[in-house]
């Protein structure tokens, strides 16, 4: 039996837009990556070698960069959404088309006078988007990632299972740190995706410092709980949460004490670490968000 073709698509990935907007001598900008993938009926285009069915990645790029000049960019989710439905219709073998949104932030630099056309990348994480276009039904996902969150103390770590190999002291007091990927699922549209974006940022940070912590584990719970509690929009919500260990360093063969009220010294260790990852559900939503979507 010849070999049969399986789960396929095909897009253009990480084309870099920057949309710049003036009003007078006021300048705003959005800077986006943005991943399409297409699927459907494209057996023929690896069976046979026929590319009647295939839209070329090249034209997806040059959508994205016409696109953003024509419409321009609301959001992520907005622009996501445009490009999702244009390209679920480009032709009768697309049955469904994704698209993957990054947004690097920028902060203005402060300047004296009018001229208000400066800025500083941000450096607190990349917020993101996906929409999935099947036929006529859209989903959209909102998230972020690279957001780098620590507590120096309110964080524990006792009471484990412990066998034959288990070294790992018990700690009453720790520091806890973990770099945030978040993905959001949208039960309804929000009339203002940004506004929604700052809000369930703004609360998966309130959790994680507001958290007495006797685990990662339990952290995550609550901060994916906080935007649940806080968005009646979102019904779901995946975290995926590095344990980025911070280790005591043992000083005593300097005849030193490592710990006490004025401090400690900690190894910032890089790996391995802990992997932490766990959806939560509004009650009775469906888990909808790919397991693996917070790894890629
Ligand atoms: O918050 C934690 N959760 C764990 O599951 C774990 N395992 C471990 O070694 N340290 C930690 N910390």
């Amino acid at each position: 039996m010849p070999p049969t073709l399986g789960q396929n698509q095909y897009g253009k990935a990480e084309t870099r837009v920057l949309r710049v907007t003036r009003e007078g001598a006021v300048h705003r900008l959005r800077d986006l990556n943005v991943s399409v993938a297409l699927s459907g009926d494209l057996a023929e285009v690896h069976l046979a070698g026929s590319n009647a069915a295939v839209l070329p990645t090249d034209t997806m790029k040059n959508t994205v960069y016409a696109f953003a000049r024509e419409h321009g960019i609301a959001s992520p989710e907005a622009f996501g959404a445009l490009l999702a439905r244009h390209f679920v219709a480009s032709g009768p073998a697309i049955r469904r088309a994704r698209v993957r949104v990054e947004e690097y932030a920028w902060e203005r630099v402060p300047t004296t006078g009018e001229k208000a056309h400066s800025f500083v990348r941000a450096g607190n994480g990349t917020r993101t988007a996906q929409v999935t276009c099947d036929g006529g039904e859209c989903e959209t996902l909102s998230g972020l990632t690279g957001v780098t969150l620590l507590n120096t103390t309110d964080s524990e770590f006792r009471g484990y299972l412990k066998d034959r190999f288990t070294t790992l002291p018990e700690t009453g007091d720790r520091v806890l740190a973990t770099d945030v990927t978040a993905v959001w699922r949208h039960a309804a549209e929000p009339a203002d995706w940004d506004g929604s974006h700052a809000v369930a940022r703004g609360h998966l940070l309130a959790a994680f410092a507001g958290t007495y912590s006797r685990s990662l584990q339990q952290t995550l719970f609550a901060m994916g709980s906080a935007v649940i509690d806080n968005l009646p929009g979102i019904d779901e919500i995946r975290l995926s949460l590095p344990n980025k260990h911070h280790f005591l360093v043992d000083l005593e063969p300097f005849g030193m004490r490592n710990e006490g009220p004025d401090g400690a010294v900690y190894i910032a260790a890089d790996r391995p670490y802990g992997l932490i990852e766990a959806t939560v559900l509004r009650e009775g939503a469906e888990a909808r968000i790919p397991v693996d979507l917070t790894n890629t």
